[in-house]
């Protein structure tokens, strides 16, 4: 079976990658020849685990190819997958301009039955334009060529990218078509270890799963860190909530973390262009408005808690910041935490010191020179008056807390991730704040 995968960004790359691991012909399409250039030559221009092996070992089988062509591929292909960008507009409603242009593509060139399968996320409604610009693009050319559109939101998680695509919890497909329907069953089937996992549902159900999905595992997290604010002045301990509450199956384990807010490029994205659907089809969602409010508040946390211990007096401070992708794993730093802390940090007039494992490039491309990029977690706590964790990343976990003493100015932590011991750290002669 043949496919394309327009887009080789986050989820294109990955879904691309791992078709061919089942032995399906891919040929990813970017618009971007500097990133395809760098694909040809071997190059992943993401960091995502486990990804690297995956494309050199598909490119080696001649599985998986990468052109910024897709007239051309569109000859060979059964099934097109769409993953390309749909960034916020400045109403926070998804900009769709990339998805149609895709489509009108597809319009121009296809030549026999084909399918259309929208990756991205995608606002309610947005199949509908997808199937009207392809008709427009064939009526202008005169000709009938047979086609369906399908929408199959993705759930993957960067970071942990390969291992969700490769054995998903489900897998949601929205066709009207029972051709469609087929093809996607089979080009899935090796992703399915039993046929339940798959979902197919009318078309607006599917778009509105992701948004659905996403929007719950955003409320979890604000709602965790609306109690662990509460949990700080009433003295309870968050962690021991989040462990009491979790143990529910009906609410399960996972996501109840308390942190300094959620980033990405999809959670504030995602819960600000499903709040703006509503309000398009005259309906208020309230939750969600409330959810994005914790959040963009909770992305500040640590900040004032770091003003409240210095009395306001944060100018000349120096401030060690550990971690600046979004979570770990991943060097994306779209609506990071840390962008706003060190925005912050440096509005106050303090010197700030950073260091990530693998997004320090990252960082360097969005916000230049106005901090100092250290060569490792030490070197970044260095005669800081305090140090802030703002992403897990396992390195930091097991910190050596008498060198840190020693380097630092004052022993100061602010956990943002609550993965420090707030016993350990007393006794080692640190002051230590976390999150409820
Ligand atoms: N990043 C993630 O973890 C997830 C993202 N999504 C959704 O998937 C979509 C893609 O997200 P990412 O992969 O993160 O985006 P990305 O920004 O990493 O990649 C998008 C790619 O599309 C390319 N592109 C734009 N217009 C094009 C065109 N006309 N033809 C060919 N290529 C074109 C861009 O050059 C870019 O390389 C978004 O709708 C996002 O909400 C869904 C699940 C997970
Ligand atoms: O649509 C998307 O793009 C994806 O968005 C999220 O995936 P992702 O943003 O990659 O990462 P998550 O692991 O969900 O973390 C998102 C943010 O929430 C924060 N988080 C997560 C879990 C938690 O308990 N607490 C918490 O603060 C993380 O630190 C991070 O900043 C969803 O988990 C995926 O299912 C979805 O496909």
């Amino acid at each position: 079976m043949n496919i394309a995968i327009v887009g080789t960004g986050y989820v294109g790359l990955v879904s691309g990658t791992c078709f061919a691991e089942m032995g399906i012909d891919v040929t990813c399409v970017d618009i971007d020849q500097h990133k395809i250039n760098r694909l040809l030559q071997g190059e992943i221009p993401i960091y995502e685990p486990g990804l690297e092996d995956m494309v050199k070992r598909n490119v080696k089988a001649g599985r998986l190819h990468f052109t910024t062509d897709l007239t051309t591929c569109l000859n060979n292909v059964e099934v097109v997958f769409s993953a390309v960008g749909t960034p916020p507009d400045e109403d926070g409603s998804a900009d769709l301009k990339y998805v149609l242009a895709v489509a009108k593509t597809f319009g121009q060139n296809i030549k026999k039955y084909t399918i259309l399968v929208t990756k991205s996320t995608v606002p309610v409604g947005t199949a509908k334009k997808v199937k009207a610009t392809i008709q427009e693009e064939l009526i202008r050319r005169g000709e009938e060529v047979d086609f369906d559109v399908a929408s199959n939101p993705e759930f993957l998680k960067e970071g942990a990218a390969i291992k969700d695509f490769m054995t998903p919890d489900r897998v949601v497909v929205g066709t009207e078509s029972e051709r469609a329907r087929k093809i996607m069953s089979r080009l899935y089937k090796p992703f399915m270890l039993s046929g339940e996992r798959m979902i197919f549902t009318d078309i607006p159900s599917a778009e509105m799963i992701k948004y659905a999905a996403n929007s719950m595992l955003a409320t979890r997290i604000s709602f965790m860190n609306d109690i662990a604010n509460l949990c700080e002045s009433v003295g309870a301990d968050v962690n021991m909530v989040r462990k009491g509450i979790g143990s529910d199956t009906r609410i399960g384990k996972k996501f109840l973390y308390a942190g300094c807010g959620y980033g990405g490029s999809c959670f504030p994205k995602d819960v600000k262009a499903l709040i703006k659907t509503a309000e398009q089809n005259g309906y208020e969602m309230k939750v969600l408005k409330a959810v994005d409010e914790v959040n963009e508040k909770q992305k500040q946390i640590l900040f004032e808690k770091l003003q409240k211990h210095y009395h306001g007096e944060l100018k000349g401070r120096t401030v060690a910041l550990w971690g600046l992708a979004f979570k770990p794993e991943t060097d994306d730093m779209r609506e990071a935490p840390a962008v706003v802390m060190i925005d912050k940090l440096a509005a106050a007039g303090c010197t700030v010191k950073v260091y990530d494992p693998i997004a320090m490039d990252e960082c360097r491309r969005r916000i230049g020179d106005k901090i100092i990029y250290c060569k490792d977690m030490y070197d970044a706590a260095m005669d800081a008056d305090v140090l802030m964790l703002v992403t897990e990343w396992k390195e930091f976990r097991v910190p050596d807390w008498r060198t840190l003493r020693k380097i630092m100015k004052q022993p100061l932590i602010f956990d943002g991730r609550n993965i420090y011991d707030r016993e350990e750290l007393w006794v080692n002669g640190f002051g230590y704040y976390c999150i409820g």
